[in-house]
């Protein structure tokens, strides 16, 4: 059996595969011991916990620590790291999350997706509202098999200009997804360390399921900074439901940098007034209680005809390339 210098000098040899660096290198070993029978248990900070290299890594480690180093056993647990590559550009990630669905949170995510893209940035949408996905549907994206990288990792799809990865992909079509919340969190272990963005990526906003429950603590664990954005209408009922969504993503320490009001009026276009069909005062609401600001109002309306997303010179277009500056200011 080796030494406890001879073991740890060997374990921090080991490459992490999401840094491309070893464990060394990334501060990887959180806590390293041995017990009184030789057994190993080891905690190490890992790029990717959860998805498929945590399982070839955890092989190799057994491996390595069993059959060269002679240890009778090891027990071994990963959680994320918090290392910063400063050679590789770090990807930013903002949830798009509402209490209720149907208030316009896909729409929100692509044309909030579509106006970054109009000020100059590489976006992309994980698209995990599994019972609801439809940003292919709204980007335009041409459904067709995957491809893959050489270290197995997903190629998204294009639509609009803007990369896509969504359950829609993976399902057959026009069948119900009838799916528990373990399942969603493998799902987006998947998004989240599997998809081999452009590398110019500045951006990737997720489209969440509508609720305040499982996907956003799961997000938590992969992505620990992911800021959060809510979408409501003005109606108090969503209102009262989106509090509940952001308190819940306040509370497991998710940053929510400001609220979106949909389909917040209707601009009559002879009057000229705007007509406030489904109330008003829930953007303000939720903002307050959240204490963050009300960052967009967005009217009904559908895009110019043919279009699926707003164009720059139209009003709304006009709104979300507002809401994408903002956006920017947040994230940065
Ligand atoms: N500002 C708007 N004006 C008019 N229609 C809108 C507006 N925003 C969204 N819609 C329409 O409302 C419907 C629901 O929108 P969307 O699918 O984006 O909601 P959602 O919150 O993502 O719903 P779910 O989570 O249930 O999938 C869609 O038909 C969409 O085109």
């Amino acid at each position: 059996m080796a030494t406890y210098d001879e073991l740890r000098s060997r374990i921090e040899t080991l490459v992490d595969p999401g840094f491309k660096k070893t464990l060394k290198e990334v501060d990887g070993i959180k806590k390293l011991t041995v017990g009184p029978t030789g057994v190993v248990e080891v905690e190490l900070y890992f790029s990717k916990p959860g998805g498929p290299e945590e399982q070839k890594f955890k092989i190799d480690l057994i491996k390595l620590v069993k059959i060269e180093l002679g240890f009778p056993g090891i027990k071994v647990i990963f959680s994320k790291s918090e290392y910063v590559d400063q050679d590789v550009k770090q990807i930013k990630y903002l949830g798009i999350a509402s209490g209720k669905g149907g208030v316009g949170k896909s729409t929100v995510t692509a044309n909030l997706a579509v106006a970054l893209t109009r000020l100059g940035k590489k976006v992309g949408i994980i698209d995990a509202d599994i019972y609801g996905a439809s940003i292919p549907q709204i980007l335009k994206v041409d459904i067709k098999p995957l491809g893959g990288t050489e270290d197995d990792l997903m190629i998204p799809l294009i639509g609009e200009g803007i990369e896509v990865i969504s359950t829609e992909f993976f399902m057959p079509r026009d069948k119900p997804i009838m799916w528990r919340g373990p399942m969603l969190g493998k799902m987006l272990s998947h998004y989240f360390g599997g998809v081999k963005w452009a590398d110019d990526t500045d951006y990737v906003l997720i489209d969440l399921p509508p609720g305040t429950g499982d996907v956003a603590l799961d997000i938590n664990k992969f992505a620990q900074h992911t800021k959060m954005l809510i979408v409501t209408t003005p109606h108090p009922n969503a209102a009262h439901v989106a509090v509940k969504a952001g308190l819940g993503a306040q509370q497991i320490g998710h940053d929510v940098v400001g609220v979106v009001e949909n389909m917040s009026y209707f601009l009559n276009s002879c009057s000229n007034k705007r007509e406030y069909i489904f109330g008003s005062g829930g953007g303000n609401s939720v903002a307050n209680t959240l204490g963050v600001q009300l960052l967009s109002q967005i009217p009904i309306g559908q895009p110019t005809e043919g279009k699926y997303v707003y164009q720059k010179n139209e009003p709304a277009g006009i709104i979300y390339d507002n809401l994408a500056s903002q956006v920017i200011d947040l994230l940065d």
